[in-house]
C-alpha cells in the first residue's frame, strides 16, 4: 500500500529542505526523501560555509537577494540560531574587461552598498593581498558567510517542527507520472498530487524516469584550504573579507575565498570549475589541475599564505551551459517540478528557491519572471527523449 502526501519532495540539500519547509508552511502534508544517512558530506550543501553576496553581472540575481538577504534574517530570528557573519565581498578584475564592469555597473544600477577601491588605498583596506596591475576592486559591503551546515539544519527542523516528514536512507528507484505521482524508493512506495526534484547532480540519473534530458554536467570541486604564514593574517575578526575574481582562464572560471574562521590558521580558496564526474564515483576523479591554477594565484596574490593546500576536501556543482539555474515543470508533466543546475552559485538563494519552487507546485504566478530558468531555453535538448 502506497502512503499518501500533498507533495513528495525528493533530495535534502538545501533547495529541497527550503521547498518542503515552504510547502508545510502552505499547509501541504510533505514528504522529503533523501538517499543518504542525514546529515551528510556527498552532494552539494555540506560544509560550513557560503558566500552570500548581491555582486553579480545579472540584475535578476542581485535583486533576488534583496529577498534572499530578509528571508536568511528571518529564518535567523526565528531559530535563534547565526546563520550570516557580514564581512563584505572583495571583487575583482581587469578594471576595463566586460565581467568586470558588469558586476560594478549591476550593483550601482540596483543602488547596493558598494566601495570602490583604488591601487593607491587598496592595500590599507586590504591587507596581504596584491592587486594584479590593471586590475580594479570594490567592496560589495553587505556581502558575507552564510554558515552552511547549520542552515541545512535550521531548514529541516523547521520543516520537521511543522509535520513535515523527512525520510532519510531511502534512494528513489522509480518515478510514475500522472494526476497521482508514484514515487518507489528503495523502502517503500508513496503517491502525491505533486512532486519536485530537487536531487542535486543526480538529478541527470532521475529524470531519465520521466523522459526528460536536461543538459547538465556534474564537476568535482576541490574544496582547498590554506595555511596562514601569521596565524589570522586573513581572519575573519580581523574583518578581511570573502573574495571573488570576476574573470577566470575560462568564462565563468572565477576564483573566490573565504576568511580564514573555520579551521583555525587556513584560508578556503577555491576554483570555480572543476572535472567531470558521476556523482556516484566522485573519489574516482582525482584531476588537480584546478589546485595548480589555485598555487600559481597564491604565490603571486595572496603572499601571506603557504601556497600548497593543507586541506583538501571535496563537493560538486551541478552546471548548466549558461550558468543559470533551472527552476521550472516538466514540459509533459505539469505537476512535477525541478530545481536544478544551480551551478555552483545557489545555497545563498535557497529561501528564496524553496519560495518559488513551492510556488510552481501549487500552480500560482511566480514571485520572479522565471524565464532566464526556463527548461526551453535549452532549444535542442528539448526535443530530448520526450
Ligand atoms: C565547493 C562549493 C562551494 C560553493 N560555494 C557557494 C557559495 O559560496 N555561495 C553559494 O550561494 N553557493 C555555493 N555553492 C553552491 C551551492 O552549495 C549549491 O548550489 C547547492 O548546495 C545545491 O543544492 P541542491 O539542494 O540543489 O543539491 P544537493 O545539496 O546535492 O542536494 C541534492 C540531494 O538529493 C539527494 N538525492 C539525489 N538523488 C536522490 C535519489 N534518487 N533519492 C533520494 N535522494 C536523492 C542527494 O543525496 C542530495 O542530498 C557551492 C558549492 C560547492 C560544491
Ligand atoms: O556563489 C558564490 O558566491 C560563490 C563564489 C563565487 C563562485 C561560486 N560560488
Amino acid at each position: 500500500m502506497a502512503s499518501n502526501y500533498d507533495y513528495i519532495v525528493i533530495g535534502a540539500g538545501i533547495q529541497g529542505s527550503f521547498t518542503s519547509y515552504q510547502l508545510v508552511k502552505r499547509k501541504k502534508k510533505t514528504l522529503l526523501l533523501e538517499q543518504f544517512t542525514l546529515p551528510h558530506t556527498r552532494g552539494s550543501s555540506h560544509g560550513q560555509t557560503r558566500i552570500i553576496r548581491k555582486a553579480y553581472d545579472q540584475d535578476f540575481y542581485t535583486q533576488m537577494m534583496d529577498e534572499g538577504y530578509k528571508l536568511w534574517a528571518q529564518l535567523e530570528r526565528e531559530s535563534g540560531v547565526k546563520l550570516y557573519r557580514r564581512t563584505g565581498l572583495l571583487v575583482m578584475g581587469p578594471e576595463n574587461s566586460e565581467s568586470y564592469l558588469d558586476f560594478k555597473s549591476t550593483l550601482e544600477k540596483n543602488k547596493t552598498p558598494m566601495v570602490v577601491l583604488t591601487p593607491d588605498n587598496f592595500s590599507q583596506h586590504i591587507p596581504n593581498v596584491i592587486l594584479a596591475d590593471g586590475d580594479g576592486a570594490f567592496v560589495d559591503t553587505t556581502a558575507g558567510v552564510l554558515y552552511a551546515d547549520r542552515a541545512l539544519k535550521v531548514a529541516q527542523e523547521h520543516f520537521q517542527k511543522l509535520g513535515g516528514v523527512i525520510k532519510d536512507q531511502e534512494k528513489v528507484t522509480d518515478i510514475k507520472p500522472g494526476p497521482i505521482v508514484t514515487v518507489s524508493t528503495s523502502a517503500g512506495v508513496y503517491q502525491a498530487k505533486g512532486l519536485v526534484i530537487t536531487a542535486g547532480p543526480w538529478t541527470t540519473k532521475l529524470l531519465t524516469h520521466i523522459d526528460l534530458h536536461l543538459p547538465l554536467t556534474v564537476v568535482k570541486i576541490n574544496v582547498c584550504y590554506w595555511k596562514e604564514k601569521i596565524p589570522d593574517s586573513y581572519h575573519v575578526k580581523k574583518r578581511f573579507p570573502c573574495f571573488l575574481l570576476t574573470e577566470g582562464e575560462e568564462a565563468g572560471d572565477h576564483i573566490y575565498g573565504l576568511p580564514s574562521n573555520e579551521y583555525p590558521g587556513l584560508m578556503k580558496i577555491c576554483y570555480h570549475n572543476g572535472s567531470e564526474t558521476d556523482p556516484d564515483q566522485r573519489d574516482k576523479q582525482t584531476d588537480t589541475a584546478d589546485i595548480d591554477i589555485l598555487r600559481r594565484y597564491i604565490t603571486r596574490s595572496f603572499p601571506g599564505l603557504i601556497p600548497e593546500p593543507a586541506v583538501v576536501e571535496s563537493c560538486m556543482y551541478t552546471l548548466t551551459p549558461d550558468r543559470h539555474f533551472v527552476l521550472d515543470r516538466h514540459p509533459a508533466y505539469g505537476n512535477i517540478v525541478i530545481g536544478a543546475g544551480f551551478s555552483g552559485h545557489g545555497f545563498k538563494f535557497g529561501p528564496v528557491i524553496g519560495k518559488l519552487l513551492c510556488e510552481l507546485s501549487l500552480g500560482e504566478v511566480p514571485s520572479y519572471d522565471l524565464t532566464p530558468f526556463r527548461i526551453s531555453r535549452f532549444q535542442t535538448n528539448l526535443k530530448s527523449s520526450l
